[in-house]
Parts: structure tokens; sequence; C-alpha cells
């Protein structure tokens, strides 16, 4: 594969075409905000002229409801030879796609499982997608090219391929996407009227459950409507559990001492239920989950420091599994927790310490 055109810049397509410009692909970048794809190039995504003749593959990477006009749009316009999408919902586009009688040959469902809770092509990062799964949602009619064409791109951008049917695939994103994102607005939205001294307390639990709570209402309203009835399925369930806790809770209260037991019983089971559930989301590269060691550092507020210690860190030898930034309001010092492998933490506490860097025990 050599040349792509990449029609939407937002978040997503921009941070396609980055990746795969990186890998020295021509990435031809057009979007109905002509601002958008601008910008997207000025990033390096590729060139807003239009290719000369038909590109090996074109992505979609527009909103989900306008996967099948965009798409009816560039097969007539004989913009690629095999054509992709990015929605976030499967089974949607694809009815869409048959409705208006397009080429389904050509044409593949696709859905990385990676994003951010920001839009639009600044948003971007050529790494995205590094070590994420990216669904496929081939047909019997899918023709052999068309697959290979998005198997390479999957590649191309760092991730792992997974074939699913498209229903499949739907219900699967309900409880590992959808119904998350809506449990992380209703908890956002308790904070909407709170009191001011209560959220200048924010620490870094309600941070990791209210990131995506600032994702884009329009983009969401449009992803939940094409799986409306299987993510009401999955609250439905949660507000059964919601329930049964509140019920323990009250009788954590209560003057009795067998209720008060029964409380604290149903508060830990509830706890230990989300621990399983919690340990059983894959790690890196769909690995089996793995247990790292956090190293907490203390960082001044000052430029280049993150850089600095990323540095020292390498230099000794460690690799940074992931990272946390934690900042509290009002502090010129913000906590850097680095989740290493658990054979390298007392080389890396020491190694820090003696260069200078504040370790937290
Ligand atoms: N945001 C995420 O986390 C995420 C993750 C995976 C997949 N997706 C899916 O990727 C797709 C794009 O999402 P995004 O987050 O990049 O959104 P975005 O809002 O950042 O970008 C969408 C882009 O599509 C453009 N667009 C709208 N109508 C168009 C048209 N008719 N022709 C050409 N361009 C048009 C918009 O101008 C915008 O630049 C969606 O289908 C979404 O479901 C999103
Ligand atoms: O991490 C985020 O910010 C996301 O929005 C990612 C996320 C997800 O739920 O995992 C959101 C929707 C997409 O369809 C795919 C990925």
């Amino acid at each position: 594969m050599r040349t792509v055109a990449v029609v939407g810049t937002g978040l997503i397509g921009t941070s396609a075409a980055l990746a795969l410009t990186r890998r020295g692909l021509t990435v031809h970048l057009e979007d109905a905000d002509p601002d958008a794809a601008r910008t997207a190039a000025s990033l390096g995504a590729g060139v807003t002229e239009p290719a000369e003749g038909p590109v090996d593959l074109a992505i979609v990477a527009v909103p989900p409801a306008l996967v099948g006009k965009v798409l009816a749009d560039c097969q007539r316009r004989g913009l690629a030879r095999c054509y992709t999408d990015v929605a976030s919902v499967k089974a949607g586009p694809r009815a869409e796609v048959a409705a208006l009688g397009l080429d389904t040959a050509h044409y593949i469902g696709g859905h990385p499982m990676a994003g951010r809770e920001r839009s639009g092509p600044l948003a971007a990062r050529a790494d995205l997608f590094e070590g994420r799964p990216w669904v496929l949602t081939p047909t019997p009619d899918t023709d052999t090219e068309t697959l290979n064409a998005a198997l390479e791109l999957v590649a191309l951008c760092g991730a792992m391929p997974i074939v699913m049917d498209a229903a499949a695939h739907d219900r699967a994103v309900a409880l590992v996407s959808h119904a998350p994102q809506l449990l992380s607005s209703l908890v956002a939205a308790r904070l909407e009227n709170a009191d001011e001294t209560a959220i200048r307390l924010s620490g870094q639990g309600v941070r990791d459950v209210t990131r995506i709570a600032a994702s884009s209402p329009g983009m969401w309203v449009d992803i939940l409507s094409a799986n409306a009835g299987v993510v009401a399925d999955i609250l439905e369930e949660v507000a059964v559990d919601l329930g049964e806790t509140v019920t323990a809770l009250r009788a954590l209260q209560a003057s009795d001492e067998g209720e008060r037991r029964a409380g604290a019983a149903g508060i830990e089971a509830v706890m230990r239920r989300g621990n399983t559930g919690q340990s059983r989301i894959p790690g890196k590269h769909g690995a089996p989950p793995t247990r790292y060691e956090t190293v907490t550092v203390v960082l001044g507020d000052q430029p280049g420091e993150l850089g600095r210690l990323f540095g020292e860190v390498g230099a000794l030898g460690v690799n940074i599994e992931d990272v946390t930034i934690e900042h509290s309001t009002g502090q010129q010092v913000g906590h850097v927790q680095l989740a290493v492998a658990a054979g390298v933490v007392k080389p890396l506490v020491t190694g820090l310490r003696e260069r200078g860097w504040a370790v937290r025990d």
C-alpha cells in the first residue's frame, strides 16, 4: 500500500494519517471543514491536494451517522480501490451502506479501540493506536484485496486486528465503551453544581473516572443512537446493582449489628466483583494483565522537567510501561506515577534519588 486518502481529518483521521505518513505513505487529506484538513496537513499528516488517480485505500473517519453518505460520495468519485471506516458502531453503518446500494465488496467496516476525550486534528497523535485492538468487520462479500488493505492499515498503525461480526462488535463495545462513557458522564454530572470547596479536593480517583466525561456530546448522541437498546440493557443491570449498593450503605448506618454486618458484606461483595472485573482487562498489546509497580516522583512545575525525568529513567535502563501525572490545584509540584516492572523498582528508586529526584516512599 502506497497511497491513502483520509476523509474526515478530526482526531481519528489525523491520528491514522500521522501514523501512515511516518511510515512513508502518501496521504491525501480531505474534510468538509477545509480548516480541519489544512490543520492536519500543517501537523505533517499529509497533503490537501487530491490524488491524481484512485488511491489504494480511503479511510472514512467521519461521525457514524455520516459514514454511508460519505462513502457513497467517495465511491461515486472513484476515490480509492478499497474503503474502510472507523466508526464506533458497526451494524448501523453497514446496513446503511447496503441500503444505499454501495459497492460492499470493496468496503470493510473498521473500529480502532483507541481514542481521546478531545476532538479535532489538534488532538491527534501518531501513536494513538499502538498496541490497541482494531476491529474489522468483513462480510462474506468482502473482497480479499480490501481485507488485506485494512489489515495493512492496522499493522502500519501498530494496532492488533480483531475480526468480528458487526452485531457482536456492537454488543461488546456497549459493555466496554458505551456504558462506561455514560457512567463516567453521570459521575461527572454530580459535580456540575457541587460546592467549589469539594471540587478543589479532586484527586486522581475522580479524574480517572471522569476523564472521558469531557468527550463530545454530539458524537456520543450519534454513537448511542446506533446502539441504544444494548446500552440501556446494561445500564438497567447497573441500576439493580446500584439499588443493592444503596441498600447496603443504608444498612451500614443501622443500629442493629446484624444489619450493619449485612451492609458491610454487601459493600465488600461489590468491591470484590469490581476487583475481579478490573483484573480481566488486558494489559498492553492484548497480553494478559500485568501487575506493574508504581514509582512516584515529585516534580517541580517547570518546563522540561518531565523530559529530563524520562531521559534519566531511560538512562537507568528502565522501561516506563505507563505514566500518570497528578497535579493538585494551587500546587507548584506534580506527582508523576511511573508504572514499571516489579523487578526494577529498587534500582530505579536508588538511581533516581542519587540523581537528586524526590521519590516518594
Ligand atoms: N473519538 C474517539 O475516541 C473515537 C475512537 C474510535 C473511533 N471513533 C470514531 O471515529 C470517527 C471520527 O471521530 P473523531 O473523534 O475523529 O471526530 P472529530 O469530530 O474529531 O472528527 C470528525 C471529522 O469529520 C469531519 N466531517 C464531518 N462531516 C464530513 C463530511 N461529510 N465529509 C468529510 N468530513 C466530514 C468533521 O469536519 C471533523 O473534522 C467517528 O465515527 C467515531 O465514532 C472515535
Ligand atoms: O480513551 C478515550 O478517550 C476514548 O474515548 C476511547 C474509546 C473507548 O471507549 O475506549 C471511545 C470510543 C471509541 O469508539 C473507541 C475508544
